[in-house]
């Protein structure tokens, strides 16, 4: 019997022995794997830190940080970025002044930053113009502000009128744009193929297309108090686009008493334009059973009567400021785009055949002709690819990684958008001008790596009603002008931003006959 036990002890101990042993491997590698099965949660967020690394880049120099280093870049910093990049890779940090930021320039890594981990970097910086577009707080504002549960309801109410996802939304946008483009013509046409600041007339009609479509209201292009609102919210757009010194050294701003003056008496022109000319009588007439355009779906959402969330009349005011500002993003971008097919030969006539052949002479296009022009669309993008617009700067709400690299909360993340649209390894050729590129099998492709409006919560929910309205616009000129630069003009064109200086350029509109 003993002689039948002791095998078996032995077997068992031996199995009991082996259960421990895996069960011990288990643990340890479950320990790795979740940190530590003992530890505490701030221990595991101490233990989780220490595997990841401090960014690399330029050591800093007191005050200024990294600042000087990007000084040569001062037209384009984020062409700066991308030398830089070649010395520290694809994610790397600077000091900008009072401010930690990580720039981040490969796709995967933007991807991780707005998608994958975008609920920690859904914040914006705290720059002191910012809040003074904003009468002194930018959580007002729908572009600027942190993420919130009202940033969330008021991206909510005006998605659906910007989205353009319903037909009768679309309808409306191209019954709006018909009717504004014969101003716009009209104004173009008195011109008698002199150069003309096309910026001005185009910001009118961009403006009057959005007023008529979000407002249902319009003014005339020689009504000055409009067109004021308009060369302010143009001036309030460059100044957003071109950054500011108390950006990075806020212990500037007393230095900056006079812009700081400039900036809130721009602001406040707007603020009551739009309350005394838009909103005030819309308010005091509002009829909730008649929800017509986008003013009435802010109001719909300013009663508070289920004890939900609702909109305060400030940020309905600031929201739809911030959407009429996005007016001149698309008179910006629309002249851009007409010296682009100057500047380029072959772009003009390629243009105007494809409009010849799907509109003829003088029918505006509708929205069903768009799919079909495919070459109009190609060049609208092969441009904003040229512009290379930044991607609005995201804030680290907590602390948190991209890569295997440790970002503080608070750091600045600035996305590489220029990289991502003007490099050789991602584009063919990325300096030249070839709006083919967008056309694979006569159809549209967009490639993953080409984001003008980013992607993810905080993406820019006026795309679609920009390529509408830009569309709309240079298929409609291209369609009754031949367009050209004076010769020997100088036509500044800056990539890594949207704006250009002031009134722009001219542009010689000659009949088509
Ligand atoms: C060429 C034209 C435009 C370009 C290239 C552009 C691009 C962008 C980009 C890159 C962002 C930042 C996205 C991010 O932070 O991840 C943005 C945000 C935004 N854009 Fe645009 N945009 C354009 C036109 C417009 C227009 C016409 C409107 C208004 C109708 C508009 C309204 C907004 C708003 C409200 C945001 C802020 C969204 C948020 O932070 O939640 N944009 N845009």
């Amino acid at each position: 019997m003993d002689a039948l036990i002791a095998p078996a002890a032995s077997f068992f101990l031996i199995f009991i022995l082996f259960n421990l042993v895996v069960a011990l491997f288990v643990v340890s590698k479950r320990k790795l794997k979740s940190q530590n099965l003992f530890t505490t949660s701030s221990e595991s967020k101490d233990l989780e830190r220490a595997a990841l690394q401090t960014p690399p880049g330029p050591t800093p120099v007191p005050v200024l940080g990294n600042l000087h280093q990007l000084a040569k870049y001062e037209e384009n910093p984020y062409a700066g970025f991308t030398e830089l990049s070649k010395s520290y890779g694809s994610v790397f940090k600077l000091q900008m002044g009072a401010y930690p930021c990580i720039i981040v320039s490969e796709l995967d890594d933007i991807m991780e930053v707005l998608i994958k981990k975008g609920q920690h970097f859904d914040g914006r910086p705290n720059f002191m113009r910012w809040n003074a577009y904003f009468d002194g707080d930018r959580q007002l504002s729908l572009a600027l502000c942190d993420w919130s549960d009202i940033q969330k309801t008021r991206r909510n109410v005006v998605r659906p009128h910007l989205m353009l996802k319903h037909d009768a939304h679309k309808n409306e946008l191209f019954s709006c744009l018909e009717s504004e483009m014969h101003y716009l013509i009209d104004e173009i046409d008195r011109t008698k193929g002199k150069g003309v600041m096309a910026k001005l007339p185009i910001s009118y009609c961009a403006m009057n297309v959005f007023l008529t479509y979000m407002c249902s209201t319009r003014f005339d292009y020689s009504d000055s108090d409009f067109t004021n609102l308009t060369k302010c919210f143009d001036l309030i757009f460059e100044d957003i686009n071109n950054g500011h010194p108390t950006d990075f050294l806020p212990w500037l701003s007393p230095f900056y008493a006079s812009y700081r003056n400039k900036i809130n008496d721009l602001a406040s022109t707007i603020r009551k334009f739009i309350l005394e000319k838009i909103i005030r009588d819309r308010a005091d007439n509002f009829d909730g059973n008649n929800i017509n355009d986008l003013v009435d779906s802010l109001l719909a959402n300013h009663l508070n009567q289920d004890g939900k969330l609702n909109l305060d009349w400030q940020i309905i005011l600031f929201a739809l400021e911030d959407l009429l500002g996005g007016s001149s993003a698309i008179s910006n971008v629309v002249m851009r785009i007409l010296a682009l097919i100057c500047q380029n030969p072959g772009t003009q006539e390629k243009l105007q055949k494809e409009i010849d052949d799907v509109l003829g002479s003088n029918r505006f296009p509708t929205a069903e002709d768009r799919s079909k022009m495919t070459y109009s669309e190609a060049v609208i993008m092969e441009a904003l690819r040229h512009t290379s617009s930044p991607i609005v700067p995201h804030v680290a709400n907590e602390d948190t990684s991209i890569k295997n690299f440790f970002v503080e909360k608070g750091s600045v993340v600035l996305i590489n958008n220029y990289e991502i649209n003007m490099s050789s390894s991602l584009w063919d050729n990325p300096k030249e001008f070839i709006p083919e590129r967008f056309i694979v099998k006569g159809q549209i492709k967009k490639p993953v790596h080409f984001m003008p409006f980013s992607t993810g919560k905080r993406s820019c929910i006026g795309s679609r009603i920009f390529m509408n309205v830009a569309f709309f616009t240079i298929v409609s000129l291209l369609q009754r002008f031949n367009i050209s630069l004076p010769e020997g003009a100088k036509i500044k064109i800056p990539q890594g931003r949207i704006a250009l200086e002031g009134d722009g350029f001219p542009v010689i509109f000659t009949q088509r006959t």
